[in-house]
């Protein structure tokens, strides 16, 4: 195994954070706790990397303690065992009642939301989901309180969603993991809660995602795609410019405690106590959480079934179950526990006498010795989840029955049912035709293929311990590149504003290149056939304040048409290109075309005939057609069905109109285009920039340039052809530019040849404000008192909003000529 010393034979520190800790805190006394091991399959599993890393763990107590010097008691108590509580008073009942579990965890385990009663108790679904996000505030308090440099902290569960989002706003550089212990639904299902977005973004600021098998990460990557529109890819998801890996962990358990518990003296005594008590009869074991996931209403229908249909076994086979209490605050629990024993006493009525009963049920949990014990000497066990993120349960039979060799029946829906398959009995626990049969194969199944199937199943769980888990998982997110060695190893880095602005500000001639969609134009959420492209309008006064600056110059380069940029730059003193510089426009003159002579369009008929066809047949996709290029965006469409259509477009297009002709095809993230041969943004640029500098009659070099858009691959030579430059100092294009003068900032995309990226156009709109106020002009000429900064997304820019209306104001103050120290 490998070892996770550091170079000084230190083992590295580790902030395990889960809801529950894994000893729960009972009050003895005033001032005085015990402290017992939290059941359930988190904790067994966590206890397995403590070895590895200098760990502290970091969770819920168990308990609600209000007075100041009980919480030191027992803050002091946990210490000894490295543990550090989060006390949750107040909001525990709304965030782990109420969120987690009335409505998380249903949604997570395919149940839907809950539908009675909702309006008739004041936990409505905004005070539960208000509780859950102050509740993850708590944790992050705690974690600040105790974080040390270097401290790696792993986040788990349904419960800490808002986490990693909140550590990495506190200090971008921790190491965030994140791993989730339940399954991830299927797309359509996760649609459904309310603060689906929030939570998909809040978890994906983590660096690392783990999730316990293949399809709970394939659900999860296809669900950001669908409703965060991004894509998945082996390396993970690609959001806002930033990779989250996304990688599976099964969990395991710890082999050698189980093996080693059953071999004590007073284990086996417990053993032969039972054999003893059981004398004559099978015995089949289920061992679950009383909880609606585990499908122990369908086992005991399963059961009754195989009662009616083989009276033989009646008198020599007893279902034991053990239904460890849980979540009773939660009001479907409580329901299911008057379901089951119902059930329980019906089955028992029918099929039972005054000397045996077949289903012996017990509302309790058992110590960790009685349950090894009975975990050995159970000829069966039976394990019905509906769904379950992995299930513990079954690993540990496995590991306990190297004497017996029993059978493991095992539902297809625990995620443990891909890593078993092979040795268990896989059953639909809904089917209770098919569980009924399995419990009969598995009581009437031959010693020599028990064995063989145990052998399988024993290999596997000694082989995947917890504590492989644990050290995989922390390899993963130790191998993810720290922002520092980003640089080094040329991955872009997020834009530093601040030099921007100083750089700006400092500058004599300046040239600012943006691109127009996905950069200026207005966010829109639908699409419709006919799109209306517009500047965004809270740029309008602050690009008449850049443009009004005689020391600044602005472009406008975009793939969009002439009548696009008309209509939104028309008034404006910008230079705009067109159809990627096919048609160039200087401020207000007129459009000149660089196209060349002779340019063969025939296919444009063609092609948009095609792009028609398949618009019609593509809900919310669209065309733009201009005079040299056609793009089919799907952007608005559903995700994948879109990735089909165009792949079929693509084969319509290559079989048919431009089979023959002079055209590039380009495959955007959510579209295809269709243009005549000849530009590329980065051509375009040199070319206008020439017209620039002999336009302007610069005598000045250009000192300062800030380029960037939401552009495809092809066009992102436009961000090398500066980099060229940058070698041969005063060149001959008027530019005089060094690496600390030009900023070329690729927006939302994680690779780029840009130098640096911007999470979403929103950075954009905020830089330019800023450059627009710091500028040494007239500034307070192009804004009008009505034009003070609001932006929409009104919590994102809050911050921006405030500086740039107070360094407005002091400029209005001072009479608009000084230097604005930043
Ligand atoms: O803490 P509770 O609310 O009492 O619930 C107990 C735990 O239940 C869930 O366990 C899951 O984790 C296991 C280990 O990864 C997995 O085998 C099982 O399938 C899951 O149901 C829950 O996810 C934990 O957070 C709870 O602590
Ligand atoms: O009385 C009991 C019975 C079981 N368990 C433990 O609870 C865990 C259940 O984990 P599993 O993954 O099967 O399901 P979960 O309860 O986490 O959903 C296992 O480690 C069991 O050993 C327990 O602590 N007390």
């Amino acid at each position: 195994m490998m070892d996770y010393d550091d170079a000084r034979g230190e083992r590295p520190r580790l902030l395990v954070v889960a809801n529950r800790l894994p000893v729960s805190a009972k009050r003895t006394g005033e001032n005085s706790w015990s402290l017992e091991m939290s059941p359930g399959g988190l904790v067994s599993g966590l206890l397995g990397i403590t070895s590895q890393f200098d760990t502290k763990w970091v969770g819920w107590p168990g308990v609600d303690v209000h007075d100041e010097i009980e919480k030191n008691a027992l803050t002091e108590s946990l210490a000894e065992m490295k543990c550090i509580p989060v006390f949750l008073n107040g909001v525990f009942d709304q965030y782990y009642n109420g969120y987690c579990n009335g409505i998380l965890w249903p949604i997570l385990h395919h149940m839907g939301l809950p539908q009675e009663d909702q309006h008739d108790t004041n936990q409505t679904f905004e005070t539960q989901y208000d509780a859950y996000k102050k509740a993850n505030r708590m944790f992050l308090d705690v974690i600040i309180d105790n974080y040390e440099e270097g401290d790696i902290v792993w986040c788990h569960d349904y419960h800490l969603m808002f986490l990693p989002q909140y550590l990495k706003e506190y200090n971008n550089k921790i190491k965030v993991g994140w791993f989730l212990h339940s399954p991830f639904p299927s797309s359509e299902v996760y649609k459904t809660l309310p603060s689906r977005s929030e939570l998909l973004r809040a978890i994906l600021a983590a660096d690392l995602l783990g999730f316990h098998t293949y399809d709970f990460a394939r659900h999860f990557l296809s669900t950001c795609t669908r409703i965060l529109g991004v894509e998945g890819t082996h390396e993970g998801v690609v959001y806002q410019g930033r990779v989250t890996r996304v990688a599976v962990f099964p969990i395991g358990i710890d082999p050698d405690r189980f093996i080693r518990t059953c071999k004590l003296p007073e284990v086996t005594q417990q053993m032969n106590e039972l054999q003893e008590k059981f004398a004559g009869k099978k015995v089949i074991l289920g061992v679950d959480r009383l909880d609606m996931i585990k499908g122990i209403p369908q086992k005991y229908l399963a059961f009754e079934k195989f009662l009616e249909e083989n009276p033989y076994w009646r008198d020599k086979v007893v279902l034991v179950q053990i239904a460890v209490p849980t979540r009773n605050d939660v009001p479907e629990y409580r329901k299911l526990k008057s379901q089951v024993h119902g059930l329980v006493g019906r089955i028992n009525g029918r099929f039972g006498s005054v000397s045996s009963l077949p289903i012996h049920h017990l509302d309790c949990s058992v110590d960790f010795n009685y349950l090894c014990a009975i975990y050995a000497i159970a000829d069966v066990m039976l394990v019905t989840s509906l769904r379950d993120g992995m299930n513990l349960v079954s690993y540990e039979f496995v590991a306990c029955q190297e004497a017996k060799m029993g059978v493991l029946v095992l539902s297809e829906f625990a995620g443990a049912g891909q890593s078993l398959g092979v040795g268990a009995l896989i059953v639909n626990p809904w089917d209770v035709t098919e569980v009924s049969s399995a419990i009969k194969e598995a009581l009437n199944m031959p010693a020599e293929e028990r064995e063989t199937r145990h052998r399988s199943n024993f290999q596997y769980v000694c082989t995947h311990s917890a504590e492989k888990w644990g050290l995989d998982f922390m390899s993963e997110l130790n191998g993810i590149i720290p922002e520092s060695e980003m640089q080094m190893r040329k991955i872009p880095l997020q834009l530093p504003e601040q030099d921007v602005i100083q750089q700006y500000s400092q500058s004599n001639n300046r040239l600012i290149i943006l691109g127009f969609f996905g950069t200026l134009a207005e966010p829109m959420n639908s699409g419709t056939k006919e799109m209306d492209f517009k500047l965004n309008p809270e740029l309008k006064g602050t690009l008449k304040a850049l443009c009004n600056d005689p020391k600044t110059t602005v472009v406008v380069l975009s793939r969009s048409g002439k009548n696009i940029l008309n209509k939104n730059f028309g008034e404006s003193n910008i230079w705009l290109a067109a159809e990627n510089g096919m048609f160039e426009k200087q401020t207000t003159g007129e459009w000149v075309t660089n196209m060349p002579q002779n340019v063969n369009l025939d296919w444009v008929d063609g092609v948009k005939n095609v792009f028609k066809y398949f618009t019609d047949r593509t809900p919310r996709s669209y065309f733009e057609a201009s005079e040299t290029s056609l793009v089919w965006n799907y952007e608005y469409a559903d995700v994948e069905f879109g990735r089909a259509q165009a792949r079929d477009l693509l084969q319509y297009l290559w079989a048919g109109p431009i089979s023959n002709a002079s055209v590039d095809v380009v495959r955007g993230n959510h579209s295809v285009e269709v243009h005549a041969i000849g530009e590329t943004k980065g051509a375009a640029i040199g070319r206008i920039l020439g017209e620039i500098v002999h336009r302007k009659s610069m005598t000045t070099p250009i000192d300062f340039v800030f380029c960037s858009g939401y552009f495809l691959e092809k066009d992102e030579d436009i961000y090398t052809f500066f980099e060229s430059k940058i070698l041969s100092s005063k060149s001959p294009n008027g530019l005089d530019l060094k690496k600390e003068n030009y900023f070329s900032a690729a927006i939302g995309q994680a690779r780029t040849k840009a130098r640096y990226v911007i999470d979403s156009a929103h950075g954009v709109v905020d830089l330019l404000h800023k450059l627009a106020v710091v500028a040494d002009t007239t500034m307070t000429d192009s804004f009008s008192d009505s034009e003070i900064y609001e932006p929409r997304d009104a919590n994102a820019n809050e911050n921006s909003k405030r500086w740039i209306n107070s360094v407005r104001r002091r400029k209005v103050e001072i009479g608009d000529t000084g230097q604005i120290g930043m």
